[in-house]
């Protein structure tokens, strides 16, 4: 990593070039992918989509918030590896975000910033990695230094295969099902296992490899305790696939799934040799269950989520408006109230932004922090919000949702029949299908429902999450209130 050429923030084609360049393990459809990721049908639309987000960064009118100064190169590199100093650096780091997430709707819930503010915060927190070794600090400081310079994309991976949850993941039929620590050699550590689920595997630089859940000290260590990144393409790792929702089809026809399919993947390790530059933590069952929140790595990712989700938000808003603008329906009562809850739900997630901000400090690792609690609170509202607008979108769009040819229709002699018969109140038929396919693609489509499902589970599982939020929320000065206010009453009837 030392001695790397360093470099500005990379432009679409050193992104593309250098993903293809690096031929990681992926398998889809039984096949292992042989040529250029970039160049297959999978995985096409939406490594386009990614190389535009890092053009961005060298547009003109936008190059002044979309990087910054490297403090170490003086290279404009990409603003979300930037350790916020100011309030001001906050809300430089959220347009930046935001320029992202508006341009592919929030959609893409992996685009690279979500893991680089995290990253940021662990390698800004990276002395807490060397209560075992002091080895652990450097290393972790030397990455973020690294992806930081040489503008990194990564993936993450951090679930064990869901293949009993009733019973801890050593207790498993084989203690190898989950990705755990087989050896340590002069070389490195050595995992063997599987992970999930990787969104984006396979189409960026690198995995980085945390613990997410509570893990348990067993006997001297516990071997599912572990923290580390590795290329991509490290011999031995493979990722499997799900069936691509690209299904190679136009924009008009798959407007969503055509550029912003991410892809999920499985992760396995076969052997995998995970050089000792490269591990944060090892079987350090206190530093893995603490890194997350004593880093304030959730924050930072928090921050990131919440932003992107008011570009999601506006974007279902629009759509809804313009369904509504396009048939006619905006009269209706049920109509303006279904659409006031998508506003309510859009201005109560920019509130939760601008607090955090507003109530921002300094964290103990020098990092400008926004406050936590309303991020939290937005990151528990929104998987409820999310399902209610797809469903708010079927409910006014109806059969329209299914009257919609795809081009080649458009483009055949039944063309008059389609003029005619879809034609809108407030538009031709053309408009109104490209519209309603949508609307489609964001409600119905397999794209749009695992949309959902992201919403649902991309943060950890809504009903543990809700008890850790229950659990640490101090809750007893509003009880002694009531338990004031009570007594205050016995007060009143005893004077009687
Ligand atoms: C589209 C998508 C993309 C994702 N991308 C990524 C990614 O890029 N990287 C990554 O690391 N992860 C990713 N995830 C995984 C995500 O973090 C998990 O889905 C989430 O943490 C829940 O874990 P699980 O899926 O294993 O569900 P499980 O833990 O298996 O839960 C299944 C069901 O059982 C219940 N349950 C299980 N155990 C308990 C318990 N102890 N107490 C109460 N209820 C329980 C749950 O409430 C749930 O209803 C992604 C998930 C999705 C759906």
């Amino acid at each position: 990593m030392k001695g790397e050429k360093e470099m500005p923030a990379k432009t679409g084609k050193q992104y593309i070039e250098r993903v293809d360049k690096a031929k990681a393990n992926v398998w889809i459809n039984g096949e292992q992918v042989t040529g250029n990721v970039s160049e297959h049908p999978a995985f096409k639309g939406v490594m386009k989509t990614q190389a535009a987000l890092y053009d961005m960064q060298h547009d003109r009118d936008k190059k002044d918030y979309m990087t910054y100064i490297s403090p170490m190169t003086g290279n404009r590199i990409g603003t979300s590896f930037m350790q916020p100093k100011t309030k001001e650096d906050l809300k430089m780091r959220r347009k930046m975000m935001q320029e992202w997430a508006r341009y592919n709707n929030g959609m893409m819930g992996r685009s690279p910033d979500y893991i680089n503010v995290g990253m940021m915060a662990y390698g800004a927190a990276a002395a807490m990695f060397g209560k075992q070794d002091e080895m652990y600090a450097r290393n972790m400081e030397n990455y973020l230094e690294y992806c930081r310079e040489q503008d990194l994309s990564l993936t993450h991976t951090l679930i064990n295969p869901q293949v009993n949850r009733g019973v801890n993941t050593a207790q498993l039929p084989d203690p190898f099902i989950a990705a755990r620590i087989k050896e340590k050699t002069s070389e490195g550590v050595i995992i063997k296992g599987a992970r999930l689920l990787a969104t984006q595997g396979g189409i960026t630089d690198e995995i980085m490899v945390f613990p997410s859940t509570l893990l348990k000290q067993s006997e001297e260590e516990n071997p599912y305790a572990y923290a580390f990144s590795i290329p991509n393409n490290t011999p031995g790792l493979k990722f499997i696939c799900r069936e691509s929702f690209d299904y190679g089809k136009s924009n008009f026809d798959h407007p969503l799934g055509s550029r912003f399919e991410e892809m999920d993947t499985i992760v396995v390790f076969d052997d995998v040799v995970v050089p000792w530059d490269r591990v944060f933590s090892l079987g350090d069952v206190d530093t893995c269950n603490e890194a997350y929140n004593a880093s304030n790595a959730v924050v930072h990712m928090t921050h990131q989520v919440v932003s992107k989700n008011i570009a999601k938000t506006e974007f279902i808003l629009g759509t809804l408006q313009l369904m509504a603008e396009t048939i006619n329906i905006g009269q209706y009562q049920h109509i303006q109230e279904k659409i006031s809850e998508v506003i309510i739900g859009l201005e109560t997630m920019k509130a939760y932004v601008t607090a955090s901000e507003a109530n921002a400090k300094m964290d103990q690792w020098g990092t400008m922090t926004p406050e936590f609690a309303p991020l939290n609170v937005a990151r528990h509202y929104f998987p409820k919000l999310y399902p209610r607008f797809t469903e708010i979108m079927q409910l006014m769009g109806a059969s329209g949702l299914m009257a919609i040819p795809n081009e080649a229709d458009f483009h055949s002699p039944i063309r008059s029949d389609l003029d005619k018969y879809l034609q809108a109140a407030n538009g031709d038929a053309y408009s109104r299908v490209k519209l309603y396919r949508l609307a489609w693609d964001i409600c119905i489509s397999a794209f749009g429902s695992r949309q959902t499902l992201y919403e649902r589970f991309f943060f950890g599982d809504p009903v543990r999450m809700a008890s850790a939020l229950y659990n640490g929320y101090d809750k007893q000065e509003y009880v002694g209130r009531v338990k004031e206010f009570l007594n205050r009453s016995e007060e009143v009837v005893e004077s009687k």
